[in-house]
């Protein structure tokens, strides 16, 4: 890189350009706008279902028919894609949790159902076993309970697969299974699903900042005191991340992402600076949990603060970001309601 010239004071006065509206307008570097949203939902079995999360507030858990409403509005605030995370009765989970698999299941159901209602907007699925599995974990279990990477692929495949032929536009693996990415690649391209869009979780930690979102699926109490440390990153590791990225890129992947978002903004800047691909960021339930109790406190102003943590993604070169707070953010973006 060049250097950066400038001049010295007092020939250059930064706060020239700082001075007026128009001018700093003018000289912003980035911006945000509804199309960098994908809203994540939380979708449960039932008619009529609303039920809030207490660790998210502003979050519900949605049955597939109140859910049509939530999907109404994005589609009327210009939000691009809505991303589905199933809280699973907990009746049907299983060690291998292979009712991820099933055709008639809340997922494929609710794709069918919004596909129907509303084909321009893009949903996007969470390819992962953890809300299916009786244990919490991401995928099968040997009799040590270390997770199995290739028979879990085996049947994230078919999961993905679920997903597409239901009408899925992204499949979205956040198991963190090494090879996964091509195995489904392939699969689909054998399929003939050529158009659907593997988003890769290729950058996932083995975060605290799930917390939330575990509470929302009902994964947590399952999981009790185990980690997922053996197949999601160390927090530490900067370079392994790169190597994550290229794997799936080469894998197949369409776009890649980073989770979570605020703490590991370098990770998302070091992935657009040596790939240049579409890369995202997964603003994650913790972040917004924390954002939403300072703000409940009067710590924080909720507005300025969503809007800004939103724009420093785009800063550290996210194409799109998941988050939370994807419809109030619209609202400021659009002035629509
Ligand atoms: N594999 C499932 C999955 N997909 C997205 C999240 C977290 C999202 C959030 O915290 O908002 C998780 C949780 C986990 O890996 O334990
Ligand atoms: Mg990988």
């Amino acid at each position: 890189m060049t250097s950066i010239i400038t001049a010295d004071f007092p020939a250059s006065r930064p706060r020239r350009n700082r001075r007026d509206d128009f001018s700093r307008r003018l000289v912003q570097e980035n911006v945000l706008t509804v199309n960098d949203l994908i809203y994540p939902v939380f979708v449960k079995e039932g008619t009529g279902v609303i039920e809030a999360v207490p660790s998210m507030p502003d979050v519900n858990r949605y049955s597939p028919d109140t859910l049509m409403a939530v999907a109404e509005t994005c589609v009327s605030l210009g939000i691009p894609v809505m991303a589905l995370f199933p809280s699973i009765d907990p009746s049907l989970k299983t060690p291998d949790g292979i009712a991820a698999t099933h055709e008639d299941g809340l997922i494929p159901r609710t794709i069918a159902m919004l596909k129907k209602a509303f084909p321009e907007l893009g949903i996007l699925c969470d390819v992962a076993l953890d809300p299916y599995t009786s244990h919490g974990q991401d995928g099968l279990l040997d009799e040590n309970g270390y997770v199995l990477n290739d028979e879990t692929t085996e049947i994230l495949l078919q999961q993905a697969l679920t997903q597409a032929r239901a009408g899925a536009d992204y499949v979205a693996p956040s198991d963190m299974m090494d090879g996964r990415i091509g195995a489904i690649r392939q699969a689909l391209e054998q399929e003939k699903l050529i158009y659907t869009r593997i988003m890769a979780y290729s950058a996932k930690y083995a975060s605290a900042f799930y917390g939330p979102f575990r509470d929302a699926v009902g994964s947590a109490t399952n999981l009790g005191k185990s980690n997922k440390m053996t197949y999601q990153m160390d927090p530490a590791n900067r370079n392994e991340a790169l190597r994550e990225i290229a794997a799936d890129i080469r894998e197949g992947a369409d776009m890649v992402m980073v989770k979570p978002g605020m703490p590991y903004l370098d990770i998302v800047r070091d992935v657009k600076d040596m790939f240049r691909v579409p890369t995202y960021a997964y603003q994650v339930s913790g972040e917004y949990a924390m954002i939403k109790a300072a703000a409940q406190n009067g710590w924080l102003d909720h507005d300025k603060v969503m809007m800004e943590s939103l724009m420093c993604f785009k800063r550290a070169g996210a194409d799109g970001i998941l988050t939370y707070f994807s419809i109030e953010a619209a609202r400021i973006l659009t002035g629509r309601q």
